[in-house]
């Protein structure tokens, strides 16, 4: 399965954006601050109107997709991580199965335990913290089975047990042929557990390809601004000040 970007355009936020991602793997989307990240991720998710280019799902184009199959292919986690609605928990989650017209017990519960949040299936989604609000937000995506997770700095509110527990969630998904897209902050996350990272500045590509590689210290430097070196053995990897 494919999920291909072809020159996208969008005011000062997205200046010609072109890649294909697989499915199977984990993509880490990069940059600094207003570099475009969340709108790319937007854009793939085929929720946002362009002002030029195409995202095609298996070479049809997102834009014309029904929304109903889009969202059962696509899952989608916003960069703002709130609850309109304050129902429980359990009741939210099951929401990620609209999409299917159903609200099968299985996936519900697996995306419960997933995510760590079956103990808080009772209570009501308004009063949950910040990282629980988190998770209780992608096991709705999860509840959908989707092809594709797309989600943007999911890791960013969860402790560290969360943070390498829902990783090895998505490797698992991406194990089984699910594409995992994931814009990430957090650059030892994108090295020691993506596939291969995007590195966006300024609304362009500016690096596309394995972590070691995109992420290496001349490119942050060119990108962040900050004179950075790497630590540690693979996959257990550290960024530090140079
Ligand atoms: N709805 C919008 N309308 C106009 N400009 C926007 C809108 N949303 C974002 N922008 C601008 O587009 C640029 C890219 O924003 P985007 O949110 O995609 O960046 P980002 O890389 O995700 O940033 P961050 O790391 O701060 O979350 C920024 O300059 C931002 O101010």
């Amino acid at each position: 399965m494919r999920l291909e970007a072809k020159g996208l355009v969008l005011g000062g936020r997205l200046a010609g954006v072109d890649c294909t991602l697989e499915s199977g793997a984990i993509t880490a989307i990069c940059g600094p601050n207003g570099a475009g990240k969340s709108s790319l991720l937007e854009a793939l998710a085929g929720l946002l109107s362009l002002d030029g280019g195409t995202v095609e799902l298996d070479g049809e184009s997102i834009a014309t997709l029904p929304p109903r199959e889009r969202a059962m292919r696509l899952g989608y986690l916003p960069q703002e991580h709130e609850i309109a609605w304050d129902v429980p928990v359990r009741r939210l989650v099951e929401l990620g199965r609209m999409p299917h017209g159903d609200r099968l017990a299985g996936p519900v519960d697996e995306a419960l335990d997933a995510l760590d949040i079956t103990g808080l299936a009772d209570r009501r989604a308004q009063s949950l913290s910040g990282g629980e609000t988190v998770r209780v937000l992608l096991a709705r995506v999860l509840a959908g089975k989707p092809r594709w997770i797309l989600a943007d700095e999911p890791l960013a509110a969860l402790d560290i047990a969360h943070q390498l527990e829902l990783l090895r969630h998505l490797r698992a998904e991406a194990d089984r042929g699910t594409g995992v897209i994931l814009v990430l902050h957090d650059l030892a996350h994108a090295m020691n557990h993506a596939d291969r990272v995007i590195v966006l500045h300024e609304g362009r590509i500016a690096a596309d390809g394995p972590p070691q590689e995109a992420l290496s210290p001349e490119r942050v430097a060119q990108c962040w601004r900050v004179a950075v070196k790497w630590i540690g053995e693979a996959g257990a990897r550290a960024l530090v000040a140079a």
